[in-house]
């Protein structure tokens, strides 16, 4: 079941620079949301702290009501927060199944990692092969991560994304370094297997994905939100046009 997720007064900072100032999102079941804004605005500081990889200095996370503060990466990963990565990362010694398959253990009961009954096995290889299908990658299962194209890699993210089962997904640049045609295919790949069901963030820099998947944008500058509401509404903001697109969207 889809997660509420509530992020109050979220404040983070490096040094001398403040990556989050006071910034609130309220997220229902089953919303997508995309986060948009310039480079160093403070998109993925807001997944380091809701995936417990940075400590707010201020603020707090509710999922489902359930305070986050203090849970480590691998317990915020267990209620059901699970995201890719703009650099992607990958278990590039173990193969393409192994991977999804790890994706999947980080988030089952520790035993089954190590015991499994035949039929039980038989069961989460067909899965995870099924998984891998959706993305293209089932003849790629036996490569490493390093065998693969940079597109296959991204999908690879997202498919070991899905073997958590996740409630809410954070999407960080699912689309980095991919052509127009890539981004349509993954667009739609996402939008029929990852979404449904789940809630979302979705970092972007493409507005064509962007504009596809989500219903509603915020927009971090200088680590403040400027604006949070309907995609359309959002876009033809002169503030948001000025301090993200300059002249002219892209
Ligand atoms: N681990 C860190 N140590 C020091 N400064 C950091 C760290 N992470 C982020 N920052 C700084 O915090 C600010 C926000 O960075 P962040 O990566 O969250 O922005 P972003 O919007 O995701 O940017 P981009 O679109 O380029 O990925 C930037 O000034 C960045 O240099």
């Amino acid at each position: 079941m889809a997660a509420a997720v509530e992020i109050q007064g979220l404040s983070c900072r490096f040094g001398g620079v403040k990556a989050l100032d006071a910034v609130d999102i309220r997220l229902s079941p089953g919303e997508v949301l995309g986060l948009i804004g310039p480079n160093g605005s403070g998109k993925t500081s807001l997944f380091n702290l809701l995936t417990g990889h940075h400590n707010p200095e201020a603020g707090a996370i509710l999922l489902d009501g359930l305070d986050l503060a203090g849970q480590s990466p691998s317990q915020i990963a267990r209620f059901g927060i699970a995201r890719t990565f703009q650099n992607l990362r990958l278990l590039r010694r173990l193969s393409v199944y192994e991977n999804v398959r790890a994706a999947r253990h980080a988030c089952a009961p520790l035993r089954d990692a190590f015991w499994l009954s035949p039929a039980a096995r038989r069961q989460e290889r067909d899965s995870l092969m099924n998984l891998l299908d959706i993305f293209g990658l089932s003849e790629k299962a036996q490569k490493t991560p390093a065998e693969l194209t940079l597109v296959q890699m991204r999908h690879l993210e997202i498919a070991r994304l899905l073997a958590a089962d996740p409630k809410l997904v954070l999407l960080d640049e699912p689309a980095a370094g991919m052509t127009s045609a890539e981004t349509q295919a993954i667009t739609e790949v996402i939008a029929t297997h990852v979404l449904p069901g789940r809630s979302a963030i979705v970092i972007e820099h493409k507005m064509q994905l962007v504009a596809a998947l989500c219903p509603r944008i915020a927009v971090l500058n200088a680590g403040r939100k400027i604006a949070d509401g309907p995609t359309g509404q959002v876009l033809a903001d002169s503030a948001v046009r000025q301090s993200y697109f300059g002249a002219k969207p892209c």
